[in-house]
């Protein structure tokens, strides 16, 4: 019974004493590090749903700065994370020496798991040649040709706010932009006419929600166990019933192009010709397109959502966004693509939104190989989770004065000019990496602008708070709680 008892406590204390090790990964490397809790990390209070895990990523960026230090290291449960915070280093990962950092080591991706083998998990030269492959489908020229898709989901878009305002009813901004985002998404890239403008519960959406619900417990499994045992468990990155929803999806919408051999400008056209052309499988095609999704409908949509939130607490802004939109494309003037080029004001608002209110708050990247930080003797391990923390950076006074203002002149071309030379803005990422999908989204947030703000003007409604907070949804940042905005005819 004692030698039990013995071994049971020399077991628990091995173990205390190797997750303490654990603990200690950055401190044996000499780089700084926040204090970790037992389990946890430095994620506690976001485990516990006390704050957001970007917020901390985001305290972590204050602290290193606040200790000079050039960077530092945190940890989710055991995994560490490393963060370089000075943007000389910053550019060295992301330009000159990307070829260390050639993953995005972010979700669950298997073989088995056909979904998650898309662009944004694909590392190295795997990542290569499908970027390479994907590439020209998102060109100017086929944007321009995309276009008309987008522009009809515009009308239903400005329909939309035209009944509400008929019924007397406010704007409730964060379900119209998902709306919208969902029905641009669904036809740009699945094919698909879902129109959940009309109809919020249509399957797409119902389905498509659940790809971005938070999934912390999720993120805990897969950081404790080995992605093939789970992967042998049935686990995978969407529930079955998702993943058969989009898979049969993009199947039928495959085989209805193909028997009627129709021709549309969009996403899954221009995968079907990779297929027709080189060595592009079903698997290919349909994890691709959902990428799309993934990652272009809640980033886009979300930012819409903060784009009518400030331009409903600045009416000044709101007025002289309005009189540009009114003088490029006046009254029911049919919107093109070279209109939107034109909106260098509107550019503006987008960029401020996304500098204030960044969905994707850090730029995430894995370490492929091992990199010796420049000037120093510390190695950055093969496999380290590597976090550039944009929320901190962009909201840094070093760099954007007044940082917490809304002020659309940050993105002036003199305002630019002036610039610190240090200042980085990344909502896009940045580099070799850089978010594919950044002028298509650009295109659906000056669309969804031009409808919104030609015929009608918007205030805060009293139920919807005067500064806005920030709950966490998966990887993205979403604002909390309901924004209503009053219709107003102009
Ligand atoms: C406001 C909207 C958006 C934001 C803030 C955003 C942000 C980002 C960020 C931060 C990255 C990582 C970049 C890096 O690692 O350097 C990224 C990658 C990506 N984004 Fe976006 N994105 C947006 C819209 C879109 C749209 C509309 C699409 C598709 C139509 C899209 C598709 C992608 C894809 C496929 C990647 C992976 C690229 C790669 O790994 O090569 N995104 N995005």
């Amino acid at each position: 019974m004692i030698a039990l008892s013995i071994a049971a406590v020399a077991i628990i204390l091995a173990i205390y004493l190797l997750l303490k090790f654990k603990h200690s990964y950055w401190n044996r490397k000499g780089v700084p590090q926040i204090k970790p809790f037992f389990l946890f990390g430095n994620f506690k209070d976001a485990v516990f749903g006390d704050t957001i895990p970007n917020a901390i990523v985001k305290e972590a960026y204050w602290k290193f700065k606040m200790d000079g230090v050039k960077h530092g290291g945190i940890y989710f449960m055991y995994t560490p994370i490393w963060i370089p915070i000075d943007p000389e280093l910053i550019k060295s990962i992301l330009f000159q020496d990307a070829r260390y950092f050639t993953g995005h080591g972010y979700f669950y991706q298997h073989k088995n798991d056909t979904l998650t083998n898309h662009l944004f998990n694909a590392e190295g030269e795997k990542w290569k040649h499908l970027r390479a492959k994907l590439t020209p489908a998102f060109s100017n020229g086929k944007l321009k040709l995309m276009f008309d898709i987008l522009d009809a989901v515009g009308d239903r878009l400005e329909r939309k706010v035209k009944g509400l305002y008929g019924k007397s009813e406010p704007l409730n901004v964060k379900e119209v932009a998902a709306c919208f985002g969902t029905d641009i998404i669904a036809t740009c890239a699945f094919g698909l006419d879902c129109n959940s403008l009309e109809d919020p519960n249509v399957p797409f959406r119902k389905y498509g929600k659940q790809i971005f619900e938070p999934r912390i417990l999720q993120e805990i499994l897969e950081q404790l166990f080995n992605w093939d045992l789970l992967n042998f468990f049935g686990h995978s990155w969407l529930n079955k019933e998702v993943n058969e929803f989009f898979l049969g999806l993009v199947k039928d919408m495959i085989n209805l192009r193909d028997k009627r051999q129709t021709i549309r400008h969009d996403f899954l056209h221009l995968l079907l010709q990779l297929r027709d052309k080189e060595n592009f499988s079903f698997e290919d095609i349909a994890a691709n397109v959902l990428v799309i999704y993934a990652a272009g409908y809640e980033t886009t949509s979300t930012t819409m959502s903060y784009v009518m939130y400030e331009l409903a607490r600045h009416p000044k802004i709101q007025d002289k966004l309005r009189q540009e939109i009114l003088k490029i494309c006046p009254g029911d003037k049919k919107v093109t693509y070279d209109d939107l080029q034109q909106m260098k004001y509107c550019e503006m608002v987008v960029n401020e939104t996304l500098r204030l209110h960044n969905t994707a708050t850090e730029t995430p990247r894995k370490c492929t190989k091992t990199y010796q930080i420049p000037g120093t003797d510390v190695k950055i391990e093969e496999g380290i989770f590597v976090l550039i923390p944009n929320w901190g950076l962009h909201t840094d006074p070093d760099y954007y004065p007044n940082p917490l203002e809304f002020d659309p002149e940050n993105f002036s071309e003199s305002s630019k000019a002036s610039r610190h030379p240090n200042a980085l803005f990344l909502p896009f990422g940045e580099g070799t990496r850089q978010c594919i999908g950044m002028r298509f989204a650009m295109m659906e947030l000056k669309l969804a602008m031009v409808k919104c703000l030609r015929k009608f003007k918007y205030e805060l409604n009293p139920a919807t708070p005067k500064d806005v907070t920030y709950e966490a949804n998966n990887v993205t940042m979403i604002p909390k709680g309901e924004i209503l905005l009053d219709i107003l005819e102009i």
